[in-house]
């Protein structure tokens, strides 16, 4: 092992300053190149962290819905409203193309949400 970095027991990992083990042309024992990486390591943590930030922003939705769930059940309203669900797609639809995202994925994760929800309301009118 030709190691710039770690001066001690010749195993790849990480070196006695912390950074991963790194060859003379700047390449890890795993062929990668050190630049690449620290870029894919940069860009998983934003992906993490966006990641994070969607769990957060859907448990919020679904404590909404929950709610939206018992009001229905009270007033026995049926679970799905299918003029409202073809506003949302249409208003969704808009916004990912303004987003530069395709509009057909914002459509089917969002039916997909509202499928879960509309589970909760038949599961909340059941009880
Ligand atoms: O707005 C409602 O009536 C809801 O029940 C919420 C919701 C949604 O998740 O956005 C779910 C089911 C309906 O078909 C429409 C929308």
């Amino acid at each position: 092992m030709s190691s710039i970095t770690n001066s001690d027991n010749g195993q790849p990992g990480e070196g006695v300053d912390g950074r991963v083990d790194e060859n003379v042309d700047g390449r890890t024992d795993s062929g990668v190149d050190e630049a690449v990486r620290a870029e894919l390591a940069r860009l998983r943590d934003s992906i993490d962290n966006i990641d994070a930030a969607v769990v957060h922003m859907l448990a919020e939705r679904f404590k909404c819905t929950q709610q939206v769930g018992h009001l229905k059940a009270e007033h026995q309203l049926p679970p799905a409203d299918p003029n409202r669900e073809a506003e949302q797609i249409a208003r969704l639809r808009a916004l990912a193309e303004n987003a530069k995202l395709d509009p057909a994925f914002a459509e089917k994760l969002l039916n997909f949400i509202i499928a879960e929800v509309i589970r909760h309301h038949e599961t909340i009118a059941r009880s």
